[in-house]
This record gives C-alpha cells, structure tokens and sequence, in this order.
C-alpha cells in the first residue's frame, strides 16, 4: 500500500492571519520505500508527519493511503484507519514504567482485539526482528536509549501497519545506534513492505533510504536526492 500526498496546504491561525506550515506539498511514497524528510527547525515536518497521519485535515490536498482518499473519511473511519493501516513512532519512546518489552508490544494487539497467545508470538518475533530477543522481559528502566527505541518501533509494528510515519528517531542517541535504528526501519521497510516516512534534521545516516525530501518553509523539494546515490 502506498501513502500519496499531493498539494497538501496547511496553516495555523496565527494573530489576525494564517501562518502557512506546508505549501503545495507532494510526496509519494510507494510501498516498501523510506522516504526521509529533512529540514531545519520550524520548516514543517511535524506538520507533514501529522497530516499524513490523518491527525490533522489539510486545508488543501488530498492524502491517499492505498485506494482510499482520506478526505472521504469521516472521524470514526479516519480513527479505523489509523488503527489498521498506520504506525506512528514518535521521537521519545513514552514506553510504560511498569511493563516489560513484550508486555509493551502484547498491549498494542489487546487493544486490536487480537487473541492473546497470537499477540506473544507476534511481539515475540518482533522483539527478535530488532535484535532485543534476550531483552523481552526488561521493563523501560533495564533498556538503554537505543534499546527504547528499538521497542518503540516494533511496537508500532505490531498491527502490521501498512503506513509507517517515524518522527525524529534518532535524536536521543548516539551515531552509531542512530544508524542503527534507520538500518533496521530500511529493513523491516523492505521485509514488510510498508511505505516509510522517516522525518529527522540529521542528514547523516540516510545512505541507505529510498528517496530523500527536503522541507524548507513548508515546501518541499522534489527529492533532493536518492538516498542511495549519495555516497557515489
Ligand atoms: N499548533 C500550531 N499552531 C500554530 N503554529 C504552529 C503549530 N504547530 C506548528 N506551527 C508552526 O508551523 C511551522 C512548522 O512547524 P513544524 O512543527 O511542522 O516544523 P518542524 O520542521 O517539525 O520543526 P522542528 O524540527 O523544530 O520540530 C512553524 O513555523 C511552527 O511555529
């Protein structure tokens, strides 16, 4: 399934007038692709994250996820949505204190109405699937920062969304597990065939994405380059 936006308009009250946070953007992003999102601060990549996640319409523009505009959807149907086709993985990993990393996962499932023991086996190869297998009984306060992180993203995988929306991954971590991290979302990407939208102000890393898209003052630059072009 792919996630299209196309003159996608957004502003914000701001005073008397309106503040225009994204200006005509288009992006494609087909199924088993990472499209990275850079930009400075401010340029409208949050703003890009949340519209695509359905969580804010648009002013202007249409956002197709797979066959269906989201324009035609009413509250209920976009919230359905959300729940089947979408996982958001935000910049801090709000793990629960209390829970240990295959309870964190299992609780996404619960919430899907899917059968207990399917829901271990899913978090179970999840956990496995980002290198934490020997760490699925740690609650938040044994894990380190990229441990976090790496729960954080299977848990958003854990109703096998269609659309993955990453906000910002990499920011509370070192060089090498941010690399880490945007290796292991190219790959599950790849194995799981979602369409990737990876929003970060840091450029590095990005080697081994589908396509790069530079946001500056809400309009994007159709891309920048392919990701995989960058080092040759
Ligand atoms: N809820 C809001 N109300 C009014 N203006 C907003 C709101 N959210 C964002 N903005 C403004 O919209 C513009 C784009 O903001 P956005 O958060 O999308 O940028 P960003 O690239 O994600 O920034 P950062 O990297 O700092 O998170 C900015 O000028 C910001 O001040």
């Amino acid at each position: 399934m792919s996630l299209h936006l196309s003159g996608v308009t957004l502003t914000y009250p701001d005073g008397d007038s309106r503040l225009t946070a994204l200006d005509q953007v288009d992006l494609h992003v087909p199924a088993g692709s990472v499209a990275a999102v850079v930009g400075p601060s401010g340029s409208g990549k949050s703003s890009l994250l949340a519209v695509a996640a359905t969580l804010i319409r648009p002013d202007r523009g249409r956002v197709v996820v797979g066959e269906v505009d989201t324009a035609d959807l009413d509250r209920a149907a976009l919230a359905d949505l959300r729940r089947s086709t979408i996982g958001i993985v935000f910049q801090q990993p709000n793990l629960l204190a209390s829970l240990t990393a295959v309870e964190q996962l299992e609780v996404m499932a619960h919430l899907n109405g899917t059968p207990r023991r399917e829901a271990t086996k899913r978090a179970r190869e999840l956990l496995d699937a980002v290198g934490l297998a020997d760490r699925a009984i740690h609650r938040p306060g044994r894990l380190s920062g990229g441990q976090q992180q790496r729960v954080n993203i299977a848990r958003a995988l854990m109703n096998e969304p269609a659309v993955l929306l990453v906000d910002e991954p990499t920011s509370a971590l070192d060089q090498d597990r941010g690399a880490a991290v945007i290796d292991l979302l190219t790959t599950i990407t790849h194995q799981q065939a979602t369409a990737t939208v990876l929003v970060t102000h840091d450029r590095s890393h990005l080697e081994g994405v589908d396509s790069v898209h530079e946001v500056v003052d809400g309009r994007i630059h159709q891309p920048a380059r392919a990701g995989a072009e960058e080092n040759r």
